[in-house]
């Protein structure tokens, strides 16, 4: 089902009516461009040589009680008893949750039409129509099936599958106990208002238009959040005394009329960070520091303590880290670095001094505890790196674990290189131009970091293979391989 749409001209008129002023700038749509709306300046202004000016630096000034984040969710739940019940009853466990829920119910509220009989009316339920529509946001969770597959062998494989289930987790548990409540089920259910594709439909919004404010955190601000990224930006974003969130000019910076008014959304975030957060990469203004993650294949270790190992380290999915120092210039192995943390415990056996041990406590719980040679090593799980170095065998753990490392990200590249053809033919029928050129640019950027990671691994595979406990381990691998 769609929500109905308000065309971007009302926004004037709206914005006026919640006391949100526009001081000589206007919302419109950005042509040529898939940036969809942006503000406008509707006059030449001089960048003020200093900070002193601030009133004549402002380009747009939002009251405080119109900023949505969580703290604000839980001020409206006090006024909205129906509201209030939902949110007991579903609990959600992190406050963007809070924010997707109420988003979910103004969208529900929005289709229906006539909200008079569900509780307490607020301004983003008329926003809301303002937002772009499902198909024209580009962030990733959002692509189609073809779309997602250009995205195989990059970091974003992994993590959008994993965001995926954790949205579907989200959206079960409302649809479970939101269902329970008689005036809930009516409102959303029985007509089948809101489904699965709102959930990720809002997330992405959140994500996409939410702002680290100085003083109330991350959050969505209205007509703030219709302002485009560029690097460098023309203005800024603060909250001023009066706890107005404000837009300013940067000083010694011209806007000339016509021009587009613009902030820097972050610029340490990496290019996959952008695309998965925004759905746009910015070619032109990539960060200094490129990193990303890629999860680590537990399965070539082949090892029995896997759950044990997963279990004392804290993650489920422990992730291989890359970075790339692009300031220092084109991609090359010296340039690149790789972390690993879990592979240090994962090469790890019993027979190398390894030991898991469950304790009993006072109150009857069992806790699960690791050994390093004797020693109980469990508030060191994550620095195993660092607890191998008196070892006789470290040559020998650093060789399996650049070996792991390697083998992670062979799977990765093996995956990018399948693809690499298919560029050169153009997007296939129903992918976007958007999506394919994104997932090219982010293919091809981490392919070479992969390979210059894969190409210093194998420089220090080849290193560690001079180390004589390494040869004999590798001679004895061999001799057993040719006995089989
Ligand atoms: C905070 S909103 C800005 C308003 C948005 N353009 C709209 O129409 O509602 C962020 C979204 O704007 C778009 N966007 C912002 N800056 C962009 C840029 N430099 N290039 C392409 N798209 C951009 C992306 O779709 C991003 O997810």
């Amino acid at each position: 089902m769609n929500t109905p749409h308000l065309p971007i001209e009302q926004l004037q008129a709206w914005a006026l009516l919640n006391s949100i002023s526009f001081a000589g700038t206007n919302v419109q749509r950005i042509p040529q461009t898939s940036k969809g709306f942006g503000l406008i300046s509707n006059k030449d202004r001089c960048g003020p040589a200093t900070a002193d000016d601030e009133s004549s630096r402002t380009l747009l000034t939002v009251p405080h009680d119109l900023v949505l984040n969580p703290a604000a969710v839980k001020e409206y739940a006090k006024e909205d008893q129906r509201f209030r019940d939902l949110l007991v009853a579903v609990l959600p466990n992190k406050p963007r949750w809070t924010v997707l829920l109420f988003l979910l119910v103004q969208t529900a509220l929005a289709r229906r039409g006539d909200s008079s009989a569900f509780g307490v009316s607020n301004p983003w339920g008329q926003y809301i129509k303002f937002l772009p529509k499902q198909s024209d946001l580009l962030v990733p969770t959002l692509w189609n099936e073809s779309e997602r597959d250009l995205l195989k062998g990059t970091s974003l494989e992994s993590a959008l599958e994993a965001k995926i289930r954790t949205l579907r987790r989200e959206f079960d548990k409302v649809r479970e106990v939101s269902s329970g409540i008689p005036c809930w089920d009516e409102l959303l259910w029985e007509h089948e208002m809101v489904e699965f594709r709102d959930w990720i439909f809002l997330d992405a919004v959140y994500r996409s238009r939410a702002l680290g404010l100085p003083r109330s955190g991350e959050s969505m601000v209205p007509c703030l959040d219709m302002v485009n990224h560029a690097e460098p930006a023309n203005a800024y974003y603060d909250e001023n005394g009066q706890d107005e969130v404000v837009l300013q000019q940067f000083t010694g910076v011209d806007i000339c009329e016509g021009e587009e008014v613009t902030i820097n959304y972050g610029a340490d975030k990496s290019a996959a960070e952008m695309l998965y957060t925004y759905g746009f990469l910015d070619t032109s203004c990539l960060p200094p520091k490129e990193t990303f993650d890629f999860p680590l294949d537990l399965a070539f270790f082949e090892c029995p303590l896997t759950r044990a190992k997963l279990a004392v380290f804290g993650e489920q999915q422990p992730k291989i880290h890359l970075e790339y120092d692009r300031h220092a210039g084109e991609i090359t192995p010296d340039l690149v670095h790789w972390e690993c943390p879990f592979a240090y415990l994962m090469c790890l056996n019993e027979e190398d001094g390894l030991k898991f041990v469950t304790l009993q406590e006072t109150d009857g719980k069992r806790e699960l505890r690791v050994q390093f040679q004797g020693e109980d090593v469990t508030e060191r799980a994550k620095d195993f790196k660092t607890l191998i170095l008196d070892h006789d065998h470290r040559q020998i753990f650093k060789y399996r674990v650049v070996m792991a490392v390697e083998h992670s990200l062979s799977v990765e590249l093996e995956k990018v290189n399948a693809r690499k053809q298919s560029w050169s033919h153009g997007p296939a029928p129903g992918v976007r131009l958007e999506c394919f050129n994104s997932a090219r640019v982010l293919t091809e950027m981490q392919r070479q970091i992969l390979e210059a990671v894969r190409e210093k691994l194998e420089a220090e595979a080849m290193e560690l293979g001079n180390d004589h406990a390494v040869r004999k381990l590798l001679e004895e691998l061999q001799g057993a391989d040719e006995s089989e």
